[in-house]
């Protein structure tokens, strides 16, 4: 399968240390008040919007009317139990509003370059947009997708000609590639659980990572045996209080 083929975070399944945490709820702030920032950038009416709103109004538009700088909606999920939600920003791709629309690219926490499996040169330019987007985040802490829309509009020969480059590209680029279409829903969906799940996967981790030895979750006690913060500053003041 062509997702499969191109996925690099080739994953089927939830890291095993993120589904216990989940079972036992040692999230941590995830859940609570943790929200993942996703931009998605690409060339002028390749779809950007008509694909957020797909998934998020189940709407599509034929007419196109051009974003104006950038616009945002949120999108709550539940991964393995958990509340997470989406922050999905969708940027503007005509040049002159690029730089209102850039100065929201800060702290995404995925990138999805959009091009449309139409037209190359919106493949060719995904690079550009990725390293736009990459000047104001940190490259090691992204997770990176390459998406084609209005796969509709393409015949399979069409469309496996430019599947191989987008392939390639995402390899080097280390993307997932996915393809899909906003006019008739193929794809939306699973591609957008598929953000949720691997941006859910990558907090969890860095929580439990961030806890390191101690268990997220753990209470900390304090009782009249323990070496309290109490005796301590005292003991530092006179010797009387051993
Ligand atoms: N057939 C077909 N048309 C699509 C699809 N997605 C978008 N379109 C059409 O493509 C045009 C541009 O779509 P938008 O979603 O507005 O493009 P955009 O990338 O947001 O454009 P900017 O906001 O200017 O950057 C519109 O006329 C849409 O109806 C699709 O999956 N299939
Ligand atoms: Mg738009």
């Amino acid at each position: 399968m062509t997702v499969k083929k191109a996925a690099v975070h080739t994953k089927d399944e939830f890291n095993s240390k993120v589904k216990t945490a989940c079972q036992e709820q040692r999230t941590g702030t995830v859940g609570r008040f943790k929200i993942a920032k996703v931009i998605v950038v690409g060339d002028l009416a390749v779809g950007k919007t008509c694909l957020i709103n797909r998934f998020c109004k189940d709407a599509f538009d034929k007419n196109y009317k051009a974003t104006i700088g950038v616009d945002f909606e949120m999108e709550r999920f539940e991964v393995l139990g958990v509340p997470f939600s989406l922050q999905l920003w969708d940027t503007a791709g005509q040049e002159r509003f690029k730089c209102i629309a850039s100065t929201y690219y800060r702290g995404a926490q995925t990138i999805v370059i959009v091009f449309d499996v139409n037209d190359v040169a919106s493949l060719g330019h995904a690079r550009q947009w990725l390293e736009d987007a990459l000047k104001e985040n940190d490259p090691t802490n992204v997770q990176l997708f390459l998406v084609g829309t209005k796969k509709d509009l393409s015949s399979p020969a069409q469309y496996s000609q430019i599947e191989q480059d987008a392939i390639e590209l995402a390899e080097e680029i280390k993307a997932e590639y996915w393809a899909l279409s906003s006019l008739t829903g193929e794809n939306v969906r699973e591609f957008f659980f598929r953000i949720a799940s691997l941006a859910f996967e990558a907090n969890v981790l860095a929580e439990l990572e961030k806890s390191g030895s101690r268990h997220i979750g753990d209470v900390i006690k304090i009782n009249s045996n323990s070496n309290n913060v109490y005796a301590t500053s005292k003991k530092k003041q006179s010797n009387c209080c051993q």
